[in-house]
């Protein structure tokens, strides 16, 4: 057993684990130790006489641990009982890419045995590490105790581990992964996301196969490609329509329209595999905009910018300070996606983007309903939209009227495009 124990912390000691009590507040950060800290208790301000647990999947496999770990939760919500708190957990190697495990920390205020069952029934079928975390002693420390399977199918607490208050890492845990998870920067790595897909979702063969039909774009075009990008109902659909007609111009869309019947599914998948589908959407997008912009100017509603701004801004959890730094890496354009000349971002306050929204009163997707929901979310779609390079977006005061809106953007499609 001590051996065990050793070989577990050796594997541990180098990892931080990072448990989301308040989205607006950092997380707890805590280490694993043989001894005792004599610092104060890391959960101290945030625990009631609460039992814990957390839950972190074990696996090799990226697309096994994004669909499992996005399914567990549904399993958790349904089978813990409603005194139990699912919060996010990540276990990670500080300041170190693609080092984070991503699970759950449970708050059990129900006293029953119910919780203990559930979590049993997982570790005995489901690729998971479970722990249950106790307080005693006279100091009332923490310790963490790993659970394990025994061969007769019963379950047994295998090693414990002092639990140790940790430092705040440079980068926010929820930034480290973002680099082929959330957003992708070449062709071929989202296209390698899909790949493995084929055996569990069928109907990634059938985006493959139109992907690999995709024309071909040059790096230049021969007239002018002009992006048009913003939240949901700053009035994009209105802009491009009639910039369209203004500049003689052919309208496209991101994702295209031979994608549609596929779009409702993917939305349903886990960030890695939606987020590898709109990504595969661009350089569908990319390839009948070079097709288009030799004949005449080419304007196009959401691309590039959109795939990577709602995919940072989902992936960065709490404050919009654990955005990555402008000028991070994840911010870069896709060596092989074709660049449009202009990007242009509407920008409307969320009580006008509201207003507008009523007044349409259509269906609202779950994302529309997040940024609804969520004022944190929207500022960091918006913060990541202007964060993007190479090209970066010149934002446009969308909330005159449509005709000035339309007045404005020819002047700078003129001005930027020599239009
Ligand atoms: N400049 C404007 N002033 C007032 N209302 C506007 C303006 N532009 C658009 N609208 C109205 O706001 C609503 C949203 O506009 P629109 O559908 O063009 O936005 P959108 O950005 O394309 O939305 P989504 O991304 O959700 O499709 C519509 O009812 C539209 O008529
Ligand atoms: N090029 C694109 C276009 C859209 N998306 C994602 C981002 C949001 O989840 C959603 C918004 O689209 P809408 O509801 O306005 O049609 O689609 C993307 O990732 N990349």
């Amino acid at each position: 057993m001590a051996r065990r124990m050793m070989s577990r912390l050796g594997q541990w000691s180098s990892y931080v684990f990072a448990v989301d009590f308040d989205t607006n507040s950092d997380p707890i950060y805590f280490a694993l130790a043989s001894k005792q800290s004599e610092r104060p208790q890391v959960f101290r301000n945030v625990l009631a006489d609460e039992m814990c647990y957390s839950l972190h999947v074990q696996s090799d496999d990226k697309i096994e641990r994004a669909k499992f770990y996005g399914g567990l939760k549904k399993k958790l919500s349904k089978e813990l009982p409603p005194e139990c708190t699912i919060l996010e957990m990540s276990i990670f190697q500080p300041n170190v890419k693609d080092s984070v495990i991503k699970g759950y920390f449970l708050k059990d205020a129900s006293k029953s045995s119910a919780t203990e069952r559930v979590l049993g029934e997982l570790l005995r079928n489901d690729p998971v590490y479970v722990c249950s975390y106790l307080c005693g002693g006279e100091d009332r420390q923490w310790s963490q105790h790993l659970w394990s399977n025994t061969e007769d199918g019963w379950v047994e607490v295998l090693e414990k581990y002092c639990v140790v208050p940790a430092e705040k890492p440079v980068h926010h845990p929820s930034t480290l992964n973002i680099i082929n998870y959330d957003v992708f920067y070449s062709f071929e790595d989202a296209y390698k996301v899909l790949q493995q897909c084929v055996d569990i979702i069928p109907e990634s063969k059938a985006v493959l196969e139109l992907v690999d039909q995709r024309l071909k774009s040059k790096e230049k075009t021969d007239f002018p490609v002009i992006v048009i990008e913003g939240l949901d109902a700053t009035g994009k659909t209105t802009l491009t329509e009639s910039l369209t007609e203004a500049l003689g111009a052919t309208l496209l869309k991101s994702p295209p329209q031979c994608l549609s019947p596929w779009r409702a599914r993917f939305d349903t998948e886990p960030p890695l595999i939606r987020r590898a589908f709109y990504a595969l959407g661009n350089y569908l997008t990319a390839g009948q905009i070079g097709q288009e912009a030799r004949q005449a100017p080419v304007i196009v509603d959401r691309y590039w910018h959109s795939t990577a701004a709602y995919a940072i801004a989902t992936a960065v959890g709490g404050k919009l300070g654990n955005l990555p730094q402008a000028g991070s890496e994840v911010y870069g354009w896709p060596g092989d996606l074709l660049r449009p000349s202009l990007v242009l971002m509407l920008s409307l306050s969320s009580q006008e983007r509201m207003r507008r929204l009523q007044v349409r009163g259509q269906d609202k997707t779950m994302e529309e309903e997040e940024l609804e929901a969520n004022h944190l979310f929207r500022q960091k779609v918006e913060e990541a939209y202007q964060r993007i390079e190479g090209p970066a977006c010149v934002t446009v005061d969308a909330s005159p009227s449509p005709d000035q809106v339309l007045q404005q953007v020819l002047l700078l499609i003129r001005e930027k495009c020599h239009l």
